[in-house]
């Protein structure tokens, strides 16, 4: 941490003290040369100890911004929830207008566009949170990998960009690319909506700041959206990944770990005093899954975000008035121990695309047996699988495709470590069978409605043979992969370069790990349901 980072973060606990009544905390900045920012415990802590408590009034979302927004209100998201009361969000229209209908902005590209505001090179768009916005990364170049795809505009940074992006050429597997590739998709069809915002929009329009925020401006704001904000019910339909989501001070700076001795579970959601007495209880709001805030993974749904966080849910919660409570967990903690939480149940791959990083096994047995235990441990066959349907023809593709939705099988075509021992998911097998079945064979009605899941000894052979065939393959260029990463850090000095590399050298062991186990079951005999 440098000197710049504490003054920030002590005024960022200045700022919550003073402003924003109910704060409360036992945690502490980490500072340690060379390590992750995260929080750890002030003292020491015993079961049901506070951690901390956050307020709704300090949390960034639509709603809290309306009130005092520079943003023109008609941008902001729209409700048709009756639970929101209509004066916190602009009213649905009944009629729609004849023409362009009216522009929109989601969560995601209100609280980019909030953020990317206060670059203002004229200052006119200081935010009432900007004590908690100076607390934020400065920048996400060079180790988020979307800032390796998408150049700085910056020519100085040019040549150093280049590395970068020859990294993400070299580094990554070709599953992991589509997965970076995802995100800039998402980031790129954001940035023209807010382009166009800035371009066509008053004031901004009149303030000519088309060309005053920058494009590095936008991926800052959007980064910081899209690494550090918290899923939580706020009565806005539509996606809920684009919607449902806030900026949450503190809790943002909590790293994640999916082990379970080490995550701090106990997260409860609160409705704000005042609010519990003044409104009705029928206004409440729908959660997502559980009730539980969880890290939002922008990109999906996330079909396993909240497993671990042992959320207790109250039952009235309106939704701008929920405040997060963490209390310590029931083992106790000691002074200064990391207080983590986890993002959600994803791979190495995902977590790498997303956030730019991933979890390395901590292992005293040698690291390659570390792999087998993550709890989320997964080979992404992706991309080996799109070349096989490349080979299918496009009728006999769609019509497998739909089979495969029908049963809940399209996409998903993963290895997994755990639970024990290593294995291919079920999409991944039905998706095998099935592309070995003779086109518009008889058996895809019955497959389809779920009757079968075994064809055939004969495809079951094919299907074997193909899973092992594809193994082999992710093995070898995994092996390769890594030799090349090897070689490009033999002589490197710089330790962000060393550190990032050394963590696509650990997606390629987890590769080479878990296909390896799966081709040991494959040659014992072993069967995959
Ligand atoms: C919500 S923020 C957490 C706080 C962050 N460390 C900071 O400095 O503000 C998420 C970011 O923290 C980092 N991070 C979180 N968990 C991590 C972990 N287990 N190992 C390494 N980096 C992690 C990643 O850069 C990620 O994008």
């Amino acid at each position: 941490m440098t000197k710049g980072e504490s003054q920030e973060w002590d005024n960022l606990i200045k700022w919550l003290e003073e402003k924003h009544p109910g704060f409360e905390r036992n945690l502490s900045l980490r500072d340690v040369p060379g390590l992750e920012r995260g929080l750890v415990t002030s003292k020491k802590l015993k079961k049901g100890d506070i951690l901390f408590h956050i307020p709704s009034s300090c949390m960034l979302n639509p709603l809290t911004l309306l009130p005092n927004s520079p943003i023109p209100s008609h941008l902001f998201p729209q409700t048709t929830s009756k639970s929101v009361p209509t004066s916190s969000l602009t009213p649905i229209q009944k009629k729609p207008r004849i023409g362009n209908p009216p522009r929109k902005l989601d969560t995601t590209q209100l609280l980019t566009l909030h953020l990317a505001l206060t670059k203002d090179p004229k200052g006119r768009y200081k935010s009432d949170w900007q004590v908690y916005i100076d607390s934020l990364p400065i920048s996400f170049r060079p180790w988020h990998p979307l800032t390796w795809i998408v150049g700085p505009s910056d020519k100085a940074q040019k040549e150093e960009w280049e590395w970068w992006n020859h990294l993400y050429g070299i580094g990554l597997s070709e599953s992991t690319k589509l997965k970076v590739q995802d995100v800039k998709n998402r980031f790129e069809r954001d940035y023209e909506v807010l382009s166009d915002v800035l371009k066509e929009e008053e004031p901004f329009k009149s303030q000519g700041l088309d060309g005053m925020i920058s494009e590095e401006d936008i991926l800052w704001a959007w980064l910081n959206v899209n690494t550090r904000s918290i899923s939580i019910p706020l009565g806005l339909p539509g996606p809920s990944e684009r919607n449902n989501h806030t900026l949450v001070p503190l809790m943002d700076f909590i790293n994640h770990s999916s082990n379970e001795s080490l995550i701090t579970p106990k997260v409860k959601q609160l409705p704000t005093p005042s609010s519990s007495r003044t409104r009705k209880p029928s206004v409440t709001t729908k959660s997502n899954t559980n009730g539980s805030p969880s890290p939002h993974l922008p990109g999906k749904t996330n079909g396993h975000t909240d497993a671990n966080i042992g959320i207790k849910y109250n039952a009235v919660l309106l939704p701008n008035k929920i405040d997060f409570q963490l209390s310590c967990p029931d083992r106790g903690l000691d002074a200064n121990d990391e207080v983590l939480f986890e993002y959600g149940g994803h791979s190495s791959s995902t977590l790498f695309a997303e956030y730019g990083f991933c979890e390395v096994p901590k292992s005293p047995i040698p690291q390659t047996n570390g792999w087998l235990d993550m709890k989320y441990g997964e080979v992404d066959l992706t991309s080996y699988i799109n070349e096989l349907w490349d080979q299918q023809d496009q009728e006999d593709k769609e019509e497998k495709r739909q089979v495969l939705e029908d049963i809940g099988c399209w996409e998903g075509n993963t290895l997994h470590a755990q639970p024990s021992p290593c294995h291919p998911s079920h999409s991944l097998l039905m998706t095998i069978r099935l592309l070995h079945l003779p086109t518009s064979s008889p058996k895809l009605p019955n497959i389809s409605k779920g009757l079968i899941t075994y064809i055939s000894p004969q495809n079951e052979t094919s299907t074997l043979l193909t899973l092992e065939g594809i193994c082999k393959k992710v093995i070898k260029e995994a092996t390769k992969r890594d030799k090349v990463l090897e070689k490009l850090v033999k002589e490197e000095k710089n330790n962000e370069k060393v550190g990032v590399v050394g963590m696509l050298r650990a997606m390629c062991d987890e590769e080479k790990v878990i296909c390896g186990e799966v081709l040991r079951a494959l040659e014992k005999g072993d069967d995959f349901q």
